[in-house]
């Protein structure tokens, strides 16, 4: 079973495209493949009329595996912003056991799991736990989506010194160019290739309509 932790340099770095577009690339080489949103703030109604998170309903879309949403998204907070303020709003208390237990079942029915974060990898889940207690807690090997704008330097090398503190792996990093008019981006791309310590799975182009599609990865050997 292959199992990762999708973080980001910060909320809008492109990590649901990019969760999405690994599960399409681990697709290619597995059959029973899902998403999970852990923690999502921020609820809409679907074509169903049921309240659902965007980013679990794109990761559900990009699985081959469909499973009850107590599972592929165990905590769903109606409002959209940090997830401590969020719940603090909702009357509950983010945990991890309830999540724990929902991956435990995702892991037992699929070949690959992409657990997508919510926010950057220090982002508050209440008032003692964070993002990165939950992927410690997951024991996955993470994986940085480097949001391609100026600044980003700066936020993936803070990112991947905490990652690498807290224990986990840095299986590699994905980029999004979300910045269509951002300046050197070659030469910010070069940087971070020599300086991440990592591999580069994929470089998502900026498009107008994101498609995870449009992806080419490298995965890594042992996730092929
Ligand atoms: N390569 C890209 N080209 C164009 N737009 C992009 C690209 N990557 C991401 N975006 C857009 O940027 C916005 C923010 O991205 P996204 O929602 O995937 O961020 P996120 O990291 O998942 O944030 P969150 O913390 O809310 O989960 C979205 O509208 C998304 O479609
Ligand atoms: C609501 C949003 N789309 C994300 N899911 C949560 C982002 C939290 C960011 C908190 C912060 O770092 O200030
Ligand atoms: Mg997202």
């Amino acid at each position: 079973m292959i199992g990762c932790f999708v973080t980001g340099t910060d909320t809008g770095a492109g990590k649901t495209l990019a969760s999405c577009a690994l599960l399409q690339a681990l697709a290619q080489h597995h059959g029973r493949v899902v998403g999970m949103k852990a923690v999502a703030a921020g609820a809409e109604p679907d074509s169903q009329g049921h309240w659902a998170n965007e980013d679990t309903l794109a990761l559900r879309a990009a699985s081959t595996l469909a499973v009850p949403p107590a599972l592929d998204n165990p905590v769903l907070l109606p409002d959209p912003m940090s997830p401590h303020i969020a719940a603090q709003r909702a009357g509950v208390e983010v945990t991890l056991a309830p999540i724990l237990d929902a991956y435990r079942q995702l892991a037992a029915q699929a070949d690959a799991v992409v657990v997508e974060g919510a926010g950057g990898w220090l982002v508050p889940l209440s008032e003692t736990l964070s993002i990165a207690d939950l992927a410690v807690a997951l024991q996955l090997p993470v994986v940085l989506v480097v949001g391609l704008k100026l600044g980003c330097l700066n936020h993936a090398m803070l990112t991947a010194n905490a990652i690498r503190a807290s224990g986990l792996p840095l299986a590699g990093w994905i980029a999004s160019r979300v910045d269509p008019d951002m300046l050197v981006p070659e030469e910010n791309m070069d940087w971070l290739r020599r300086k991440l310590g990592a591999p580069l799975l994929a470089d998502l182009p900026w498009q107008a309509e994101p498609d995870p599609r449009n992806a080419q990865f490298t995965l890594p050997k042992e996730w092929q």
